[in-house]
């Protein structure tokens, strides 16, 4: 078995009591914006080099300065989604409800971005939602469904929407689904994230710019992931979290015993395996497989289970 370190772990032990506490609304590298309570934004960096925050994680911080500070401790975190390979892993975000996947007509989306992103949210027991935008394109709305009928068939939500054609349905379609938690957007460029952070979080471009001109402290712009506050007539503490694109989602930090489990279509199957270590790969008698056989689960499902096992054993290197 390999030893996996969980990211952050460093950080969790010790608390000072005097510290103030705020929450990361904005990362990049190991440099911090933390809100404190009264609305101040105060450039942060973790003491320890290891010791790594995501955005959304509660901190205890020292004041440097007047606008400087040091992280000194992470409250608990209930979870943290992060991508992974053998040699690095990316923290998303921690503390969060709900993985809002945006996807569009077209361009077309990838369905292997899709299927990692649902994996990663229920390995953290969280809820995908799944926003299918540009419905108003409507010539292309017929194959973006059929892609999709997959996913609502394993129970997933499935949102249409038109985020700069139909600004208030798109909005009411949302807003229950958003209100009082805390959801990260997902999504490959061109899906229309950016036109629906600016109808959800107004002064969104304003917000951003102050949260820029803070991080890169008059350096070139860079990307990075920021948290938001939605509307206060949203009701209580709801949180958009906005994740740069990417268009790796390696999950190697997630074992075969998680993997097989963030499957929901398998998960009834598992006990009909005839051995009890079965990896559901080759085996005989294996329940997920023959399920399969029958036609009861997709074959590209389990391509993408069988893909996320081989990446998930590779080697470190020495
Ligand atoms: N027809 C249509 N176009 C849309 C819709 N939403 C966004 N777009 C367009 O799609 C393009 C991409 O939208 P963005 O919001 O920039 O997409 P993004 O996902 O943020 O992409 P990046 O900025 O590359 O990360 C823009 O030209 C938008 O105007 C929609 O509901 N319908
Ligand atoms: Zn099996």
């Amino acid at each position: 078995m390999k030893a996996r370190r969980s990211p952050g772990q460093a950080l969790s032990a010790s608390v000072p009591a005097a510290a103030l506490s705020g929450r990361i609304i904005a990362a990049h590298g190991r440099h911090y914006l933390v809100q404190l309570p009264d609305g101040t934004l105060q450039n942060c960096f973790p003491r320890g080099k290891k010791s790594e925050c995501a955005v959304g994680d509660v901190v205890r911080i020292e004041r440097a300065s007047a606008d400087q500070g040091v992280v000194t401790g992470v409250e608990p975190r209930h979870n943290l989604l992060y991508r992974s390979d053998q040699f690095k892993s990316k923290l998303l975000a921690a503390n969060i409800d709900q993985v809002l996947i945006v996807l569009a007509t077209e361009p077309g989306f990838s369905e292997d971005l899709l299927g990692r992103a649902l994996v990663a949210a229920e390995a953290l027991g969280i809820d995908p939602l799944i926003v299918l935008n540009k419905t108003d394109l409507a010539e292309r709305l017929p194959q973006a469904r059929e892609r999709l009928q997959l996913y609502c068939d394993l129970g997933y939500t499935v949102l249409e929407v038109s985020a700069s054609a139909q600004e208030e349905a798109t909005l009411a379609q949302l807003r229950p689904h958003l209100a009082g938690r805390a959801s990260i957007l997902i999504g490959q460029s061109g899906m229309g994230k950016s036109t629906l952070l600016n109808l959800l979080i107004p002064g969104v471009a304003a917000r951003t710019r102050e949260i820029s001109d803070k991080l890169d402290s008059g350096k070139h712009t860079t990307t990075f992931t920021r948290l938001y506050h939605l509307p206060d007539s949203w009701g209580d503490g709801g949180m958009l979290i906005d994740s740069p694109g990417f268009q790796e989602f390696g999950l190697y930090h997630l074992s075969e015993g998680m993997l097989e489990r963030a499957f929901p279509e398998f998960r009834p199957r598992l006990a009909e395996c005839r051995f009890y270590n079965c990896r559901h790969l080759k085996e005989p008698g294996c329940g997920v497989l023959t399920a399969i056989e029958r036609g009861e689960i997709a074959p590209k499902r389990h391509a993408l289970y069988a893909q996320l096992v081989h990446e998930t054993n590779q080697e470190v290197p020495r």
